[in-house]
């Protein structure tokens, strides 16, 4: 008799750290400006102090950490190296991990990629992946599947926050639906029946001046956009109404900027949770089931 016990939804772990943890999801996005700012040599020696440094001040205590894969990359396998061991290092400490890679492709390689992020035996296996529908929803499927198995979840780019994306996520399809609304139906889909939370999300921007299309897909809302884009904490029941508390906010360079000091980079996080969670009981539906 197998022993093993099915990994627990990554929608229910998400759900449990929101609540305990608080609303924040910390972007680790060490761009060459934040290098310097440190005082970090731009090697993969500087990535590495600095992604070590809010790994060590904040793995404990936020939700999500979001490590934004471009950054790591431009360093070549020394930067993966890096990325690997913060993946690992912020997991064991209790965070859950959301790799921000945007990845997207014809099924045959989304096989591949979902073995790269979605399985659990990967160097790079996280809680859950961004992934790019632009080559169809439909073309996401190995990453979906992968990604059910593992207990794993996904973040599908729907409404995102610049300015620039309203061209393709808002153009209306054949059928009457903006591409936008459609990606959302089709994760409202992958999330019918799950409790307490679904584990398919969407990506939809804080900054947003008013979200076009149903956000209800019982499924978490990566919401980038809060501090350096402009939206605030009070963005997030105005842009999110009735689905604010299954949002994940997510903030990046506004936390990073209060480095390189461990306690400097905690008291920023900590004020984004505080005002998030403050901003969250105006939200309709706070405090009800
Ligand atoms: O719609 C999207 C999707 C992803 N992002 C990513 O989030 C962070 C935002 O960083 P800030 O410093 O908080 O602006 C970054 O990694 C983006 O690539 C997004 O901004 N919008």
């Amino acid at each position: 008799m197998s022993t093993d016990a099915a990994p627990l939804p990554f929608g229910g772990r998400l759900r449990d750290a929101l609540d305990t943890r608080g609303p924040l999801c910390v972007g680790i996005d060490p761009h060459p400006s934040l290098l310097a700012d440190w005082g970090l040599a731009q090697d993969a020696a500087g990535l590495e102090r600095f992604t070590r440094t809010v790994v060590e001040a904040l793995a404990d205590s936020v939700a999500v950490l979001k490590p934004q894969s471009a950054f790591f990359e431009r360093f070549g396998s020394a930067g993966i190296a890096v990325l690997e061991r913060a993946v690992a290092d912020a997991r064991s400490a209790g965070a859950l991990v959301v790799m921000d890679a945007k990845r997207g492709d014809i099924g045959s390689t989304m096989t591949a990629y979902a073995a790269a992020y979605l399985d659990p035996s990967a160097p790079l296996f996280c809680d859950a992946v961004t992934l790019s529908p632009y080559l169809g929803f439909g073309s996401l499927r190995p990453a979906l599947d992968r990604a059910r198995e593992a207990g794993a979840g996904v973040f599908v780019l729907a409404l995102t926050s610049n300015p620039e994306g309203a061209q393709v996520q808002r153009a209306v399809g054949t059928d009457g639906r903006a591409v936008a609304a459609a990606v959302l139906a089709a994760l409202a889909e992958e999330n019918r029946g799950a409790e307490p939370l679904g584990s398919f999300g969407a990506v939809v921007g804080a900054t947003l001046t008013a979200p076009s299309a149903d956000l209800a897909v019982n499924g978490p809302l990566l919401a980038p956009g809060f501090g350096a884009q402009g939206a605030t904490a009070g963005d997030l029941p105005r842009v999110f109404g009735a689905v604010a508390r299954n949002v994940v906010p997510s903030v990046s360079r506004d936390v990073l900027r209060a480095g390189p000091s461990a306690a400097g980079l905690l008291s920023a996080a900590r004020r984004w949770a505080d005002d998030l969670a403050q901003a969250l009981e105006s939200a309709p539906g706070a405090g009800g089931a």
